[in-house]
């Protein structure tokens, strides 16, 4: 059912720092910061050949990273997504199988312009998995 890995998204305390990591240490193309207020974060993309790392910082009050960075104060993995045909199939037979499909269960638009849900770490081994429909 999961496709290509489409990003792994790491929470980063200082977004410009990550971001300058990357580009010039690493000598990554990176995106300009993109605000996405209804997911709460600021993303800047990390372009490599084969997939994306996406940088994530806490955005507005509801954060789902503020949390997470106050656990991990350093910053930390954070998710990993990866691509499905169809999102609500996917979301149904995960269901039906007893994965938690958080939020509403509504598919939102990520920052791709694309479908994209979450399924519950303690269900995947600790590790949070996004789901991003693309269309072959
Ligand atoms: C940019 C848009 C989009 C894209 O297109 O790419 C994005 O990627 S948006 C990214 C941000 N959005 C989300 O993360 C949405 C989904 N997340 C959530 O709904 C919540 O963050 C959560 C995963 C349900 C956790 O929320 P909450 O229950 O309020 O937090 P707790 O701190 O109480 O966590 C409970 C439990 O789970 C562990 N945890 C939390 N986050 C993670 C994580 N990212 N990876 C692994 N484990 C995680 C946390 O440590 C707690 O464990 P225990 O302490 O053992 O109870
Ligand atoms: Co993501």
């Amino acid at each position: 059912m999961i496709g290509n890995l489409n990003h792994i998204a790491i929470a980063v305390p200082d977004l410009a720092a990550a971001t300058a990591k990357y580009r010039d240490q690493l000598g990554a193309a990176v995106s300009e910061p993109q605000e996405l207020p209804e997911h709460g974060v600021t993303v800047v993309f990390v372009k490599l050949p084969n997939t994306k790392v996406e940088l994530l910082h806490p955005l507005g009050e509801n954060s789902p990273i503020a949390a997470f960075l106050k656990k991990n104060p350093s910053g930390g993995m954070h998710h990993m997504c990866f691509e499905v045909e169809d999102i609500r199939a996917a979301a149904q037979k995960l269901s039906d199988e007893g994965a938690r499909v958080l939020g509403d269960g509504e598919p939102k638009i990520g920052a791709h312009g694309l479908p994209v849900l979450f399924l519950h770490p303690k269900d995947f081994d600790g590790t949070l998995i996004e789901l991003e429909e693309v269309k072959k």
